[in-house]
């Protein structure tokens, strides 16, 4: 007989059960939160929080945590949001390496908790992955050629007429106000073929207003609570501590009124079958074949054989087309609004921009090809980079190792959140001197400082084949509006203008306040 066995059994026995259970259940708990950081462990990072992770040091700097968090560990370093760890990459070198050499391991985006319960903003180019991203993408890449994007500058033009025409009757302006009424409504005729009549002052007593106005309302609360912080919907927040939990609270908390998941729940479905019914309406009749709004383009695409008929199912040219929604209009406007910000807290600047301007006006400029736009205004160029460097409105770019990858001598598994921090490389000293004055020169194509520059150390709009593929029709709209308003007006800070700007993170940077200026009629001689 064994009695070594034997004591052990009478422990066993006097242990309770539920000791063992509680026992197990912490084990199986720590084994779960550990799983995903076990194979990073080696990538430098500060000590984490059990469950919260790095979350608190996120509420408590804002984005500038990865500035500080760079500085003292280093370009590549480890940063837990809740549970799921991150490796953060903030050195264009290694930015090249992630973003262009190594794509093809790293060309999927991760998808964040906000976004895993929403099929409408999976179904866009953003979310899509492997071969039906590259499908997509080589479809969709043809409509932001400058050919195709020169026929919607009169649409533009129009529109920038429209928001900026009351500028002349007032002293001040909510500026970012506009600049979102104005990005939402180009992106609602160029995407849609839809006039959202956000910028328009009076309604004309079309019977579809209030079905618009509606859409506008859900469409910014949906992208208002795309929280990456604990201040989220329940769900959201246990997708950020417990992923394995989410669904099935969701799934519960999105029938019980009054929850935020109920809301979200009930905005998201609205949202879709608003979006469904026009894509509908368009695949069912080709009213004139003529459109030139991205809809019309996709929908004629999709009928030119069976795979294109395959690849853009309704449900994801509905993803694809809410997706211009949210993709193109917060982040232009507030670049456009950040603009105008810095220009006019800096005089110099612009009396430099208005004599670019004004010579091109002088010289019987007149805006009607892409050429003339993206080569005539070299200055207003540099203002525009320095504003984006200044302000990176998308500070961090999520991508997925499809793959086990080596990055800086790290071993990164399959599955590994690989985010690329532009955010920390528009402020290194390194390659931009005096980070934090604002001072376009900088970016002159004869200087010193842009020749000496990393090549990838400003990309505001990412990198390699999965960068922005809105960048021109974005720059586009941004030159064009400030070619209008600089022939026109100058600007000052309101008094009621904070100083510093307050900046609110969510997916991308937004105001927290907006941009309060005064406007200054141009007295022309
Ligand atoms: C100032 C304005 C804008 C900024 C700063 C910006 C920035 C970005 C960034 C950083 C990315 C991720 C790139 C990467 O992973 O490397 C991105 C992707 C994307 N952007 Fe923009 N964007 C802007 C405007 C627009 C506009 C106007 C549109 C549409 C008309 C648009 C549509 C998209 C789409 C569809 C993607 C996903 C591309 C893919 O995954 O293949 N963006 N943008």
């Amino acid at each position: 007989m064994n009695y070594e066995n034997m004591e052990e059994w009478k422990v066993l026995d006097v242990v309770p059960w539920w000791v063992i259970a509680v026992g197990l259940f912490i084990g199986l708990l720590v084994l779960y939160y550990y799983a995903p950081y076990w194979g990073l462990r080696k990538v430098p990072g500060p000590p984490t929080v059990p469950f919260i992770g790095h979350l608190p040091l996120l509420a408590k700097y804002g984005p500038d945590v990865f500035i500080i968090l760079s500085q003292k560990y280093g370009p590549i370093f480890r940063f837990h949001m809740g549970r799921q760890p991150l490796v953060v990459v903030a050195d264009p070198e290694l930015c090249r390496e992630v973003g262009i050499k190594k794509f093809k391991s790293v060309g999927n985006r991760s998808v964040p908790s906000p976004i895993s319960a929403s099929p409408l903003h999976q179904k866009g180019l953003f979310f899509t992955r492997d071969e039906r991203w590259v499908s997509m993408r080589n479809t969709i890449v043809s409509l932001y050629q400058p050919s195709h994007l020169a026929n919607l500058i009169p649409t533009m033009q129009k529109t920038i007429e429209a928001a900026f025409s009351n500028l002349s009757t007032v002293d001040e302006v909510l500026f970012s106000d506009l600049t979102l009424k104005l990005t939402t409504d180009i992106i609602g005729q160029t995407a849609f073929g839809v006039d959202f009549k956000l910028t328009h002052s009076h309604s004309d007593g079309d019977t579809n207003d209030d079905d618009r106005e509606e859409f506008i309302k859900l469409h910014m609360y949906s992208t208002s609570s795309l929280k990456m912080d604990l201040s989220g919907s329940f769900s959201i927040i246990l997708g950020l501590l417990f992923p394995v939990l989410q669904e099935p609270f969701r799934w519960i908390l999105k029938r019980i009124r009054g929850t935020s998941d109920y809301k979200i729940e009930q905005t998201n479905t609205r949202l879709s079958r608003w979006v469904d019914s026009t894509v509908a309406k368009r695949t069912s009749y080709q009213s004139d074949g003529n459109g030139r709004d991205f809809l019309s383009s996709i929908v004629k695409a999709r009928d030119s054989s069976e795979f294109s008929r395959n690849l853009f199912s309704e449900d994801y040219i509905s993803g694809l087309t809410y997706e211009h929604l949210l993709a193109g209009s917060a982040t232009t406007s507030f670049t456009l609004a950040v603009v105008l910000y810095l220009v006019s807290k800096h005089k110099q600047v612009e009396e430099k921009l208005l004599e670019e301007v004004d010579m091109f006006v002088t010289n019987g400029g007149h805006v009607s090809n892409m050429d003339e736009l993206e080569h005539k205004f070299q200055y207003m160029d540099q203002v525009i980079k320095e504003s984006m460097r200044f302000y990176t409105v998308s500070p961090l770019v999520a991508r997925e190792t499809s793959q086990q990858i080596e990055v800086a001598g790290y071993i990164l598994p399959k599955g590994t959140w690989v985010w690329l921090a532009l955010g920390v490389l528009s402020k290194d000293a390194e390659n931009f001197p005096d980070p934090h004055v604002f001072r376009p020169e900088r970016f002159d194509p004869s200087g010193e400082e842009e020749k000496r520059r990393h090549r990838y150390a400003h990309i505001p709009f990412g990198i390699g084949p999965r960068a922005c593929i809105g960048q021109r029709f974005a720059l586009m709209e941004i030159k064009l509006s400030l070619i209008h308003l600089y022939q026109r007006y100058s600007f000052k800070h309101s008094t009621d203008m904070e100083s510093p700007l307050q900046i609110d993170y969510g997916i991308i940077l937004n105001f927290k306040h907006g941009v309060k200026l005064r406007v200054i009629k141009r007295i022309k001689s």
